[in-house]
């Protein structure tokens, strides 16, 4: 057990220790403050021209902000004592950003130093040159407890009390960062290398979503340059689950990373769809599909072109037009191809021109490649399309789809995904969301989709083989963290192996697995893991760190009211999820007695205490306390409705009660 001194509440707390570790608090919080005043003094007079001084200024102002100290963050919650042997400081605080004195003299080393390593992952049997590990304990901002570990030799050092009472801390307001209190497999995957993509496995609340924000923080601060250029994205299932995590990056300083959804990357397209129609859309088949559907586009020349000028007329036979379409086929992007075909188509002209003794530039071969008889032969050979256009021959004519779907879809996989009242152009065209990842597919053998550095996808489990290769295009330069549980997949097209979501996103990369649970109590997560045989027979069942006996409760003929008041008598957040059909129900049941609640939508960012939650929006997300209301209508509203009871029997922190009506499912009474 490791030494915990709590003060002034436990008698023998060395007070000293404690006291010296609040100076050095004190002295690297008044070091901060320098620095920044340092930054604010610096002047954007220096540079050249107005834009430079724009530009360094905006730099200027973006340090100081950076410098800025939160009173109520910990600046440091680690240090390092080290034993002698090499020119590192003996003694290092670790905290979330680099702090130095007037001298240089490291005040805190930033997390994700390289240095700051062994804090995380320093044990007994490897203790990494540390002899004595500290985690410090804050209340709000100020320093009141710290916990050593011994590692030396023969060092023995058991649970820690500073990370049990950051868990077991109550939830309010949006989810916060782990800094001070990553695990050792979770720091592994934390640090992994730029170019490696990791895809982590992980049962409900191992911290897979911290552990991948975390990794974006950590590549951030190691390839800052790099990075700065080509951009890190974090992509997450649904608004309210980026509302939920947006605090965390800049909490750990790190303000220029895009957190959106699928969605918000592909197109807010939404038209309802039966889900079996979005199935065949989301199968990577399709990506063959779309891609004869664009290439029948071009056909075979059967003329050449006259290009008239003064007195002189200069031909390209039409055989030469059809080489010169056959040799681009195939060989470069739609858009592009077309461009280069009426410069191709230009430039025998002018070695026609040539052939009569002229000397045309460059210009004059501009000139003819965007002239009225070569623009007309390009329109028709390899006319200009959008994406739009050909999913909207693929849709509605059956003749187009067979020629572009061949043996690639059955007759009856063509059947289902025509449009029964197709629209009357692509312009009234209402798409789903899966029509938005072949839009997207379409685009880019148009035009070749810009890759961003690194990519973080969340809850990936649920993506379409389509909405994979969507993703994977905008990191085909860059790598991955993939994050996800194959138990918690809610769509027909659930993954059911990782491998195949890497093989879609076209990334290699190595499948790990989170395997202890931070958030979900041991009797809850045992109760909800009766269900796993039925959902994802492959998974081992869940471990937990909590113990939570007396969490769950189990209320048949209960009252969602009754829970709920008895909720609010303990401290912390309370999530109400209910079938998505009875919301308006249970809000209206909360109203009517006069309790103050609002519901979550897709869009919101709800922050109350007590907030009603349909069941399809909870994955992702956690609360104190958890009422499910009648899992019976959970599992029959949508053909995974285990898998979706599953995420919700997991949102709980501290307790969770069922109430019911209809018999539970059976796999829950098993
Ligand atoms: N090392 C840690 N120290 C403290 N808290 C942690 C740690 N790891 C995870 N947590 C906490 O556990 C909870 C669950 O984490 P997170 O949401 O990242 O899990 P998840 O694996 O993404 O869960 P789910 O699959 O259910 O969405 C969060 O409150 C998170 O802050």
């Amino acid at each position: 057990m490791p030494a915990h001194k709590l003060a002034p509440d436990i008698p023998d707390a060395p007070t000293d220790v404690l006291a010296a570790e609040q100076a050095h608090l004190a002295d690297s919080r008044e070091a901060l403050r320098a620095m920044r005043a340092h930054a604010q003094s610096l002047s954007a007079d220096a540079a050249g021209d107005w834009v430079s001084q724009q530009i360094l200024q905006g730099l200027l102002d973006q340090r100081v902000a950076a410098l800025a100290d939160h009173p109520d963050t910990p600046l440091f919650f680690g240090r390092l004592d080290r034993a002698d042997g090499d020119d590192l400081p003996s003694t290092i605080y670790v905290g979330r950003r680099h702090v130095h004195d007037g001298t240089s003299r490291p005040l805190v080393i930033d997390w994700r130093a390289p240095v700051s390593r062994a804090f995380y992952q320093a044990s007994p049997a490897e203790p990494m040159s540390v002899v004595r590990r500290r985690r410090f304990g804050y209340h709000g901002g100020a320093l009141t407890a710290y916990e050593d570990e011994p590692l030396a030799e023969g060092g023995r050092i058991g649970p820690s009390r500073i990370l049990t009472e950051e868990i077991e801390r109550p939830r309010t307001g949006p989810m916060r960062d782990i800094v001070a209190t990553i695990q050792p497999d979770q720091d592994e995957i934390v640090r992994s290398t730029l170019a490696q993509t990791v895809c982590v496995q992980g049962a409900p609340g191992t911290g897979k979503t911290a552990v991948g924000l975390h990794r974006a923080a950590y590549l951030l601060f190691t390839h800052r340059e790099r990075l700065a250029r080509s951009g890190v994205m974090i992509v997450g299932p649904n608004r309210a689950f980026l509302s939920y995590i947006s605090s965390v990056l800049p909490a750990l300083g790190e303000v220029k990373v895009d957190q959106t959804t699928v969605a918000g990357l592909l197109g807010e397209h939404a038209a309802p769809e039966d889900p079996e129609v979005a199935a065949v859309k989301g199968d990577a088949r399709m990506a063959k599909v779309l891609d004869r559907a664009l290439w029948l586009h071009v056909v075979k020349p059967e003329e050449g072109v006259v290009f008239t000028k003064g007195a002189y007329r200069f031909r390209v036979a039409d055989y030469e037009v059809r080489e010169i379409v056959a040799s681009l086929r195939g060989t470069t992007r739609y858009a592009p191809g077309r461009a280069a075909l009426a410069q191709r188509l230009a430039h025998q002209v002018l070695v026609r021109m040539e052939q009569r003794g002229e000397s045309p530039d460059d210009r004059v071969q501009d000139a003819v490649a965007r002239s009225k008889p070569v623009r007309r032969l390009v329109d028709a050979v390899w006319p200009k399309l959008t994406p739009e256009q050909v999913l909207f021959r693929l849709l509605a004519e059956p003749e187009f789809l067979a020629r572009a779907a061949k043996t690639d879809l059955s007759p009856e996989e063509q059947e289902r995904l025509l449009w029964a009242k197709p629209y009357r152009s692509w312009k009234s065209a209402k798409w789903s969301a899966a029509d938005a990842a072949l839009l997207d597919e379409l685009a880019d053998l148009m035009e070749r989709t810009p890759s961003l550095g690194h990519l973080v996808v969340d809850e990936a489990q649920d993506l379409s083989e389509m909405q994979l290769r969507a993703l994977g295009r905008r990191c085909r330069n860059g790598s991955a963290t993939v994050l996800g549980d194959l138990a918690q997949g809610t769509t027909p097209w659930s993954a059911t192996t990782w491998e195949a979501v890497l093989a879609h996103l076209g990334q290699e990369g190595e499948v790990t697995e989170l395997t202890l649970g931070f958030r979900v109590p041991r009797e809850v997560l045992d109760y909800a893991a009766r269900l796993l045989p039925s959902i994802a027979p492959g998974l081992a069942a869940p471990r937990s760190l909590r113990p939570g006996a007396g969490s769950l409760t189990v209320r048949e003929g209960g009252e969602v009211l009754a829970a709920v008041r008895e909720a609010l008598g303990r401290e912390g957040s309370i999530g109400v999820i209910a079938p998505d059909a009875l919301v308006a129900e249970v809000a209206g049941t909360l109203a009517g007695d006069g309790l103050a609640h609002a519901v979550l939508g897709p869009d919101s960012a709800e922050e109350h205490r007590l907030l009603v939650v349909p069941a399809t929006l909870a994955k992702g997300l956690e609360y104190d306390h958890v009422i499910v209301v009648e899992p019976a209508d959970i599992v029959d509203a949508e053909p995974r409705g285990l898998a979706r009871l599953y995420v919700v029997l997991t949102r709980a922190v501290t307790t969770l009660t069922v109430v019911h009506r209809k018999p539970l499912p059976a796999q829950l009474t098993a």
